[in-house]
């Protein structure tokens, strides 16, 4: 069977792809190519076609944002828009080094233009002061940790345990609270660390980060033959931290504290300290690429609310409503969102 035959039999028109990220960096290549180069390949174009078409086919069921930017304003009308972005894969291009993924300086001045004009969090599985560290932008609040870490808006909201919640002031005298509703499981976060670093030693390309609430153990240097060997000693380690459990994002998987707390929570967190609780009048945006983001789009789906969007150039299961093909796209749209605002009279 060819490539293009198998590939049509494992997709279909299906929108759950297994393997999406390999099927991405086809897609990528295609995007990419110099055309001379690719043309060589005919098995490559058919798979480069058959991605194509399945990602257009996809499109009809969660639009690009940009294409449909016009009419998702006009909805917003009257409403008060709050911006939550995903970091990487959404922020910055999905890197081999995890700690190169930069953020690139019209991103940059993109966000700030976009935070000067509505209320905008950056809510990512990295630690707080990781993310802060690429972003460097003051006008934005920050959820690290899969929001197990925010950093938000002074009010302190009732109906969330005082005992994790800390007012601070800044140096420029501007009060913030700090959430962090994990904060009981860092001495075993800590001591976790240390083991899994000795337990993965011996399997080259392995690399872990310290998120702070949670770790990352890399797995994209990794051999595939050492696949199941990785995944083996990571499962032994949590065997021995019952309270805590996996989870999978991009070559990566996490570790994460078994409390009922994710991207979606801290979505609604922020929304409440900034005085939306049950609004009728906000308009979150939500922008993620990651599995973890799914969490934020069920929140805004489940309550009929604002425009979940997606970041993938292949087809995806998702609970987003829109889409945007890649970070270059994520920048258009947020630099017409400030756009917007600055032309519109609402
Ligand atoms: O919630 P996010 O901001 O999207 O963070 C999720 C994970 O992102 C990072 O890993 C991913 O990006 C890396 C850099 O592009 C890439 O090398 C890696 O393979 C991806 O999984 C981050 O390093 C993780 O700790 C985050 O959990």
């Amino acid at each position: 069977m060819g490539n293009f035959a198998r590939l049509k039999q494992a997709m279909g028109l299906q929108r759950a792809v297994a393997n999406a990220e390999d099927i991405e960096s086809i897609s990528k290549a295609r995007h990419d190519r110099d055309g001379a180069a690719a043309a060589h390949n005919d098995d490559n174009d058919e798979l480069l076609t058959a991605t194509q078409a399945s990602y257009d086919s996809w499109l009809n069921e969660y639009p690009s944002a940009m294409r449909c930017f016009k009419g998702m304003m006009s909805n917003a009308k009257g409403k008060r828009i709050v911006v939550f972005l995903d970091y990487d894969g959404t922020l910055s291009p999905i890197v081999n080094d995890p700690d190169r993924a930069f953020m690139s300086d019209p991103m940059r001045s993109a966000v700030r233009e976009v935070a000067k004009r509505f209320p905008t969090a950056i809510i990512s599985g990295r630690s707080r002061d990781k993310v802060y560290e690429f972003v460097k932008l003051d006008e934005v609040y920050y959820a690290g940790s899969h929001g197990m870490d925010i950093r938000g808006p002074p009010q302190q909201p009732k109906s969330y345990d005082d005992k994790y919640q800390t007012r601070s002031v800044d140096k420029k005298g501007n009060e913030f609270v700090i959430f962090q509703p994990a904060q009981d499981f860092l001495p075993a976060i800590k001591e976790m660390l240390k083991v899994l670093e000795k337990k993965t030693r011996g399997i080259q390309g392995v690399v872990i980060e310290d998120n702070r609430f949670c770790i990352s153990v890399h797995y994209r240097h990794v051999s595939e033959s050492d696949y199941g060997l990785l995944h083996e000693n990571v499962q032994s380690v949590l065997g021995k931290y019952p309270h805590f459990h996996l989870t999978k994002g991009k070559k990566v998987m996490e570790i994460r504290p078994s409390i009922k707390w994710n991207k979606g929570h801290a979505l609604e967190y922020l929304l409440d300290t900034l005085g939306f609780t049950d609004s009728d009048n906000v308009l979150p945006v939500y922008i993620g690429d990651d599995r973890t983001d799914e969490d934020a789009f069920k929140v805004l789906k489940s309550k009929g609310l604002g425009y979940p969007i997606i970041v993938s150039s292949v087809p995806r299961d998702t609970m987003a409503a829109y889409s945007l093909r890649d970070p270059t796209e994520v920048l258009s749209f947020l630099k017409s969102l400030a756009r917007w605002r600055e032309n519109s009279s609402c």
